[in-house]
């Protein structure tokens, strides 16, 4: 959460133009319910069942796209499955401080409602090393989005996919 995944998204799918297609936002659409109403509603289970079958739903649609997905994807062994068969997994990464900055005023992230730092801290170590899995991982502290942009254009794994995908 607030590695900019879904801003970010959406940078590289303007420059490729491509379309870009956020996971989280699909589930709002198709619901009709704010991601915090549907953890409130249904708990976090609830919401994973919906997220899986949205990815899986998203990844067999048109392409070429961008899919963003939120961060707790990884928790499901099965997500990170279709990930790899659908395409090149791209990870941001950013430190528990640049999250506490980027989303410390934002109620939108219910994993991380009360004590944000905490929570962010815990998650992380909850989550290490899931993210290992893609070939492709940036760094994104400090970075302004266009930085984070060009970084992932001139990555070898990032233009051979695109060279193959041709
Ligand atoms: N490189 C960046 N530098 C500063 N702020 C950023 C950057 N990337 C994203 N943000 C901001 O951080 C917040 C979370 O970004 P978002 O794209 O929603 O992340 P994610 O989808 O990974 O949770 C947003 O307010 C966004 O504008
Ligand atoms: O990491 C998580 O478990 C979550 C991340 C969120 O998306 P972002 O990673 O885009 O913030 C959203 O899917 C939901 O609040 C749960
Ligand atoms: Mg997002």
């Amino acid at each position: 959460m607030g590695t900019g995944k879904t801003t970010v998204g959406q940078a590289i799918a303007k420059r490729l133009g491509w379309k870009q297609v956020d996971v989280d936002h699909c589930i709002v659409e198709a619901t009709g319910k704010e991601i915090r109403d549907i953890f409130r509603e249904q708990g976090e289970e609830g919401f994973r069942a919906l997220e899986t079958k949205m990815l899986a739903q998203v990844l067999n649609g048109s392409i070429p796209q961008v899919v963003t997905t939120g961060g707790g994807v990884v928790t499901r062994k099965q997500n990170v499955e279709l990930i790899v068969r659908h395409g090149l997994a791209v990870a941001l990464r950013a430190t528990p401080e640049t999250i506490v900055a980027r989303l410390h005023a934002d109620a939108t992230r219910p994993l991380l409602a009360g004590d944000v730092e905490r929570n962010v801290r815990r998650i992380m170590q909850e989550r290490e090393g899931l993210y290992d899995f893609a070939p492709v991982q940036l760094v994104t502290d400090g970075k302004s989005v266009a930085q984070i942009v060009d970084e992932l254009w001139a990555h070898p794994a990032f233009r051979r996919f695109l060279t193959q995908n041709d």
